[in-house]
């Protein structure tokens, strides 16, 4: 039996020979194997704590055993050696479950740091083994489409770190559910989660919410209170709608992030936090810094890793498994038999245009098995909102009005305000745009085209800075 921490597989003898030197001087115990067929015959006797194997070798190969370690051993993290040429391999490794892959040549102080690392990861694993069984996978997302198939790669790839992540997407389209799956995924997965929305609280409150209080602070205080960072100690702070945020206020968060400690409202006494952040928003970020609507330095700190998450319309290769998902919660929560889909109604529901995604989804699904009157679903059944839109797809699929329709129910669904300025901002560009393209940039044959005044006109181009 083969008690070694280190595994090594390679049909290369120096490179085995010097991991097994360095790894000594490292004092990791190690073995080594000279092919693939030698590692699985021993793994029937023992178990090492992580294995480290080449990619290229006679027989097994190295992708073909990282699938067998990952089907038979997922618990055994394996680092993956590969050559610069192999680099779409490396990648594909870590879709198949690799821990991490090693880029050829190796610097052996980067080997030794990786394989500590991967030690310190298999024994955490260990630890929390019988916790993640209940939770590992409890995250509740669904999804089949290539986007989601991308976040939970996201996901996977972050479980190891505490690192800020920055999600965004339409609203409704899972970002506090993948905000909770990266923490439950997290070294700080047993510590708590606390999600806060800041569009959800008044702005003059959100200091005291997010930093808390110390008693008689403000008129009201009547105790201490801690606020969500100190809630969050240790553990995952989510901010939601994050584009929000009041710029002082963001110019607190900036300190602590870069600080560690903060004062509670009212308070003199620096209170320490340890906290990851992980942020939301439906909004562009980038355009708000522009504006200077967003501070710059808090974004490039939030934004570390970005996770795009798509709309429910660009995914609607899951829109069937979903409204399965939510029928049965559904018929559960309402103590209810679990409602079937006529063949008709799915499709619809397919090629519904979901401007308030999963969340409309699910409450569709709600609304469905309190509603329907049969067992089955039928498309008389769908709510007006549903089928009236699907009509305006239909007859007037490739009228501007129809486009115009669809992007104020985007706008609306996203939570945007004072959205006519916009279009109509949009709207007079695009008509001065075109005739003064069809007049050949004639200025005053376009502007009575366009039934403006010539001064108007020049005004709008101004304005809208058209070149002309
Ligand atoms: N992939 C998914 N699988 C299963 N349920 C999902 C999925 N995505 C979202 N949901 C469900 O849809 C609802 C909305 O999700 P969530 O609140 O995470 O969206 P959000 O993007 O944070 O929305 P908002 O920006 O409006 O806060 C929740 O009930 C969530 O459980």
């Amino acid at each position: 039996m083969i008690t070694e921490q280190v595994w090594i597989v390679d049909d290369d003898s120096s490179i085995r020979w010097v991991l097994e030197k360095s790894l000594a001087n490292a004092h990791i115990s190690c073995a080594s194997f000279q092919n693939a067929n030698d590692l699985l015959t021993a793994l029937d006797h023992g178990q090492p704590d992580i294995i480290i194997s080449d990619i290229r070798m006679p027989n097994i190969d190295g992708m073909e055993l990282l699938k067998t370690i990952s089907e038979e051993y997922q618990h055994i993290p394996v680092i993956i050696m590969t050559a610069h040429s192999d680099l779409d391999s490396a990648v594909n490794a870590y879709q198949g479950g690799a821990f991490e892959y090693l880029p050829k040549p190796f610097d052996i102080d980067d080997a030794i740091s990786l394989t500590q690392r991967a030690l310190a990861h298999a024994k955490e694993q260990s630890a929390k083994k019988s916790q993640q069984d209940n939770n590992s996978l409890s995250t509740g997302l669904i999804g089949e489409a290539p986007a989601m198939q991308e976040v939970f790669r996201a996901i996977g790839r972050l479980s190891r770190s505490s690192i800020s992540v920055l999600i965004n997407g339409e609203s409704g389209t899972g970002k506090e559910l993948v905000a909770h799956a990266l923490h439950l995924h997290s070294p700080r997965s047993n510590e708590p989660f606390i999600p806060l929305n800041m569009a959800a609280i008044p702005k003059d409150l959100i200091e005291s919410e997010l930093f808390g209080h110390e008693k008689g602070a403000f008129t009201g205080a009547n105790a201490i209170r801690h606020g969500r960072f100190e809630q969050a100690h240790n553990g995952t702070l989510f901010l939601d709608e994050i584009g929000d945020m009041p710029l002082d206020i963001q110019t607190r968060l900036l300190r602590v992030l870069s600080d560690g400690q903060f004062y509670r409202v009212g308070g003199h006494v620096p209170v320490k936090v340890d906290v990851r952040i992980i942020a939301a928003t439906h909004q562009n970020l980038e355009e708000q810094v522009k504006n200077g609507g967003f501070r710059d330095d808090l974004f490039h700190r939030l934004n570390v890793i970005r996770i795009q998450l798509p709309s429910l319309r660009e995914r609607k290769e899951d829109i069937a498994q979903l409204t399965h998902h939510f029928l049965k919660h559904a018929a559960i929560e309402l103590d209810v038999e679990v409602k079937t889909v006529s063949k008709k109604a799915a499709e619809h529901l397919q090629n519904f245009s979901w401007p308030g995604n999963v969340r409309q989804l699910e409450n569709t699904c709600r609304f469905l098995t309190v509603m329907a009157s049969g067992q089955e679903i039928l498309l008389e059944d769908l709510p007006n909102e549903l089928t009236e839109k699907a009509e305006i797809t239909t007859e007037q699929q490739h009228s501007w009005q129809s486009a115009l329709r669809c992007w104020v129910d985007k706008e609306l669904a996203q939570g945007k305000t004072a959205i006519i300025e916009q279009a109509q901002y949009e709207f007079e560009k695009i008509m001065l745009e075109q005739a003064l393209a069809f007049t050949q940039g004639r200025k005053q044959e376009a502007a009575k085209k366009l039934g403006w005044g010539r001064n108007t006109l020049t005004r709008k181009l101004k304005d809208f800075e058209v070149s002309e």
